[in-house]
């Protein structure tokens, strides 16, 4: 009889507890988004989350929701999906899969289908009723990019640093 441990992690929980461990690494106070992508074979070939682009200071550049738009956030953060897409240093992503903790907007949508990536796992859908995740969600479909919600399996993970 083997001594397999059984408890391990499935593939999803792994790829989708990258994602969730890549947006810690986010300095936006409302909403930390993460991005890992996967190959075929269950490699990880690429993270990323949302931040300001390289040069453009934490500190110095707008974190606030509101506002007129050079003075918050949103004409400034480089979203987790695109980072994970420039981020990746190898080939080709065709027929790549991105575990992402929240839906991919219309912009990101744009770049993950020129990568050619083929399958996104997402976790919240929380801006699914705006323009912008129904535009995805239209460019998606029409380009034939799987999507689907990750399945939560509620187990709890403590990493001591
Ligand atoms: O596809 C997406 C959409 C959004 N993000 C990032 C951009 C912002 O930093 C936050 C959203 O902030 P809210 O305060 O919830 O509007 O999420 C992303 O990385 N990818
Ligand atoms: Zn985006």
């Amino acid at each position: 009889m083997s001594d397999k441990r059984t408890d391990y992690i499935s593939w999803d929980e792994y790829f989708m507890g990258v994602a969730k461990m890549s947006a810690l690494r986010s300095k936006d106070p409302n909403t930390q988004v993460g991005a890992c992508i996967v190959s075929n074979d269950n490699k990880i070939l690429s993270m990323g989350y949302n931040g300001l682009p390289r040069g453009c200071s934490d500190d110095e550049f707008p974190w606030a929701r509101e506002g007129a738009p050079l003075d918050n956030k949103y004409m400034y953060t480089a979203h987790s999906e695109l980072n994970a897409i420039l981020n990746y240093r190898g080939g080709s992503l065709d027929n790549a899969k991105m575990y992402v903790t929240l839906f991919p907007c219309n912009e990101c949508a744009k770049a993950i289908i020129q990568a050619g990536i083929k399958t996104i796992v997402y976790d919240c859908d929380k801006y699914a009723d705006t323009a912008s995740v129904i535009a995805s969600k239209r460019m998606l479909n029409a380009a034939g990019v799987r999507y689907y919600q990750y399945q939560r399996t509620e187990r709890e993970i403590t990493i001591t640093l």
